[in-house]
């Protein structure tokens, strides 16, 4: 029955091919559940060198895309949000589209660097400044409903549409495997740790000269394995430990950026535009009572407070700029996390034009709470005190479709996986009052997540 089916999209395929009037052509069905971890995992087995995983913060969205039909890249563009747009809009003009009744179409999926100005490091020689997107097979969850659509070039695309049957094959034959964690770590290592505490001390020093309210201020921790971690089995467990947040990853040619980020930067549907303001932070209390009092502490603490405002009063000015009836909470909210609860303001707005999503993400990027206030003044800072190539850590992925809907995430929380060597990296906002020891146990709270999905448990 399985290869029956996998026989008949195939030869659609070939058929469609042959009278397609365009360069590309993407074709969509509904299909019978399978799980999204197991397609990612499969990706390895049938050797398509790109892969990439999204969910979002309520897990009823969820892309997995699988080999690489179109990509858009570029390296140290100052318009690279603006090329990324007319780039893909060029892509949608070339692309027919073979629906067969799904809502789905092709989909670009990708990330940016944080900052294009930082010299760069060998680490992060597969993530340029911009990378995104157009997966040969995509599996889509929207609400429960699955879809696969595959986009591939209207001529000479038999090696691929094999290769996408052989997954097909496995994909209804095999089994859902759920893996369990095999590699385990022999090294962990803190890396500049002195510079970094240093660097925050100077900053604190160059806020209180005046002229920068805000700088934030990031680190690496780097972990050695006896064997190669797979991506999709830090996936599952991101997922599991940490079920509300956004889960991503985007790998080319073995190297796989993945995270689980509490952190919207902007979506887009419709006319109506989302963000949200998230800065200051606080531990878990290992009891309910503890765990109450710290939720209460942080909500009335001076410092984060001040640290959420900056965030606020910028994000608040961008969306005023581009949209109306911007709705806005005057007092943050708790948003708890399974290690770590952060003071979150939401907001909402209807776009005035026809604002696109990647203005927004380039209007937004980076907000305050991961470059500073103000924003040129604090690139400006960490590019001289950082001790560290951010890469795509800490700025925007996520996915645009062809009506120009989409969803960017904050990529932090996040770590770099080559074979057996990791690097997880975790940052935070440093104000006038801050104090390097306690924004130094803030970054340990925050590697927890990508510790925890890699089996690692910290000491006290
Ligand atoms: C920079 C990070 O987190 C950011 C910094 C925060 C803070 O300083 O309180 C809180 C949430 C994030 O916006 C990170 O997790 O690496
Ligand atoms: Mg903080």
């Amino acid at each position: 029955m399985a290869t029956l089916y996998q026989h008949k999209i195939q030869e659609q395929l070939y058929m469609i091919g042959k009278t397609a009037s365009q360069p590309f052509f993407s074709w969509s069905q509904e299909i019978d559940d399978v799980d999204p971890f197991h397609f990612f995992a499969l990706g390895e087995t049938c050797s398509f060198r790109q892969r990439f995983y999204w969910s979002d913060r309520s897990n009823e969205t969820v892309y997995v895309g699988l080999g690489c039909t179109y990509s858009i890249e570029t390296t140290g563009n100052e318009h690279r949000f603006h090329m990324v747009e007319s780039e893909w809009k060029r892509f949608t003009e070339k692309v027919m589209t073979h629906h067969n009744g799904t809502e789905a179409a092709p989909l670009l999926f990708g990330g940016f660097s944080f900052d294009p100005l930082k010299r760069k490091t060998e680490r992060w020689a597969h993530f340029p400044d911009a990378k995104l997107i157009v997966p040969a097979v995509l599996l889509s969850v929207k609400k429960g409903r699955m879809t696969l659509t595959i986009t591939v070039p209207s001529q000479n695309h038999e090696q691929i549409i094999e290769k996408i049957g052989q997954l097909l094959t496995l994909l209804y034959n095999g089994q859902d495997s759920l893996m369990a964690l095999s590699a385990s770590c022999q090294t962990y290592e803190e890396m500049a740790k002195h510079e970094w505490i240093s660097a925050v001390q100077k900053a604190i020093h160059d806020i209180r000269e005046g002229g920068l309210d805000k700088v934030v201020l990031a680190r690496e921790a780097r972990l050695w394995f006896d064997d190669r971690i797979e991506p999709s089995v830090v996936l599952q467990r991101l997922r599991e430990q940490q079920p509300l947040s956004y889960l991503f990853a985007f790998e080319d040619k073995g190297n796989c950026f993945v995270g689980a980020s509490p952190e919207q930067l902007v979506k887009r549907e419709g006319m109506t535009c989302y963000s949200t303001c998230l800065a200051g932070s606080i531990r878990r209390g290992k009891t309910v009572k503890e765990d109450e009092q710290l939720g209460r502490w942080l909500l009335q603490d001076e410092k984060n407070l001040r640290e959420h405002r900056f965030v606020v009063d910028m994000i608040k000015e961008a969306m005023m700029e581009v949209c109306e009836n911007v709705r806005i909470p005057s007092e943050p909210q708790l948003l708890k996390m399974r290690d770590i609860q952060h003071l979150y303001t939401p907001v909402i707005g209807e776009s005035r034009h026809a604002v696109s999503l990647f203005s927004l993400v380039e209007r937004l990027h980076p907000t305050p709470a991961l470059g500073g206030t103000p924003r040129e003044k604090a690139l400006k800072e960490i590019r001289e005190i950082e001790p560290l190539d951010r890469g795509w850590y800490a700025a925007p992925i996520g996915w645009i479709d062809t009506a120009g809907n989409g969803e960017f995430a904050v990529a932090i929380r996040s770590g770099l996986l080559q074979g057996k060597e990791v690097s997880i990296f975790a940052g935070c906002g440093i104000v006038g009052d801050s104090e390097p020891l306690s924004e130094y146990e803030e970054t340990r709270v925050k590697f927890k997540p990508m510790l925890s999905a890699l089996g690692v448990e910290q000491d006290e």
